[in-house]
């Protein structure tokens, strides 16, 4: 028996996000010294069907965004129950944490309160057996470096302009490295930054929540020329070395009473839409799109698949929200090629892998996913190494929370070295 796995200790504390609101960090050590330590990320556009985030009720303070209740939780509930158990046995720890909060979404303790506890005992056990959280949680076949989505143009609920779609993503496929591949995204965000400006004024180059710029744009086409305009601007090649994704998070720009989407200034009805994305996928040759309906829709997504023969990668996010039950039914249905993954959406770390390993075991290509409101925590970048990505989406390349996670990766393949694969080197699509 290894006492020094025993959980010894577990604290919280409240600390801020990305966007300046308050979020939970829960403390873990064990009885061999190993400690972990994990942030609850936030979503802006979050699906009707995550777990639930608990906030304090008291508006006075924080605008009612604090999280003093989600830490008592684990002060009152989660640490008396979690000390002495093995910081290893990561599914007792996860199945202790949801007998504790007893409801279907986590919304008694918190999905915030669970994810960083149950992320932060197994940065402790991996602390303790003195190696690198990858490695701890993928063992010696974790090795690939994931694809970054990035998004340099924001519009949607991350930004305040004219955007209905969320996210602009370039995707660097065709490099050697992660770190040629980062290099790349880099030269082009610049790039993109130079177009901005001299074409729109320097207002353009304000950045979103994601570090993303958020010009006075209001056609999505036009979002997607400046990408182009930038990434040949840098001298890549748009159809072999840079991809363009893009996440239309449409829950946001649909209008239920009306039962249609406001886009480009337009109102479109769902087939309507369903057109406009086809001509946008084959004009642009689009990796993948991303919540192109609004999360009832699971019907149109698959009309997408279907009439665009899957050349598209077609992610669901609010759709699926990390959540097994929901990803069935998509499968089900067909209306899925991707899913993005999101651990604070179900709010375990057993939960969020037994969700990659239903996505992978019928194909669906997962998408290792940050929040809007980040924080320097970088365990989403291990987390993709963990399961080989294929694609980790976290932001531009610009804001201390994004590049805690890019940085993350770059020491991951320098300690790598050789062994290092770069994702876009071994998978086509
Ligand atoms: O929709 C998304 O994919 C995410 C992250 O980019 O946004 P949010 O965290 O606001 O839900
Ligand atoms: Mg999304």
């Amino acid at each position: 028996m290894d006492n020094e796995y025993i959980i010894k200790y577990v604290d919280a504390l409240q600390v801020l996000d990305s966007r300046g609101d308050p979020t939970i960090e829960v403390i873990v050590k064990t009885v061999g010294g190993g400690i972990g330590r994990a942030i609850a990320p936030a979503g802006a556009s979050r699906g009707k069907y995550e777990a639930v985030e608990l906030r304090d009720s008291d508006v006075r303070k924080f605008k009612g965004k604090g999280v003093t209740k989600a830490v008592n939780n684990v002060k009152n509930y989660v640490a008396p129950a979690l000390q002495g158990i093995d910081s290893r046995r990561q599914r007792d720890v996860d199945r202790i944490i949801i007998q504790i909060d007893g409801t279907p979404n986590k919304s008694q303790i918190g999905a915030n309160t669970a994810i960083a506890t149950s992320l932060a005992v197994a940065k402790a056990a991996a602390d303790t057996a003195k190696i690198p959280l990858f490695n701890y949680l993928g063992g010696a076949r974790a090795h690939i470096l994931p694809i970054p989505m990035l998004n340099i143009i924001n519009g949607g609920a991350h930004a305040g302009n004219e955007l209905a779609v969320q996210e602009f993503m370039i995707v660097p496929i065709g490099f050697d490295s992660f770190s040629e591949a980062l290099r790349a995204a880099v030269e082009i965000y610049k790039e993109l930054k130079t177009y901005l400006k001299a074409k729109y004024g320097a207002l353009a180059i304000n950045v979103g929540d994601e570090g993303g710029f958020a010009p006075p744009m209001t056609m999505v086409r036009e979002a997607i020329e400046a990408l182009i305009n930038a990434i040949k601007a840098a001298g890549y090649d748009v159809e072999n070395q840079v991809r363009i994704s893009l996440d239309a998070a449409a829950s946001q720009f649909f209008i239920d009473e009306k039962n249609v989407y406001k886009i480009d200034g337009k109102e479109l009805s769902k087939e309507e839409l369903l057109e406009y994305w086809k001509q946008l996928i084959e004009e642009y040759s689009l990796l993948s799109i991303e919540d192109p309906f609004h999360e009832e829709d699971f019907e149109s997504y698959a009309a997408l698949r279907r009439e665009t023969k899957d050349r598209v990668i077609v992610v669901g996010d609010d759709l699926t929200v990390t959540n097994i039950v929901r990803l069935n039914e998509a499968i089900g249905k067909g209306a899925v090629t991707g899913v993005i993954v999101k651990p604070n959406q179900v709010g375990t770390l057993s939960e969020t892998m037994d969700f990659i390993e239903l996505a992978k075991s019928r194909s669906i290509i997962t998408i290792i996913s940050h929040r809007s409101g980040e924080s320097e925590d970088n365990t989403i970048a291990h987390l993709a190494v963990a399961v080989s990505g294929p694609f980790i989406k976290t932001g531009a390349p610009a804001r201390g929370e994004r590049t805690a996670k890019y940085n993350e990766l770059l020491r991951i393949e320098n300690y790598l070295g050789s062994e290092a694969i770069y994702a876009g080197k071994i998978y086509r699509f």
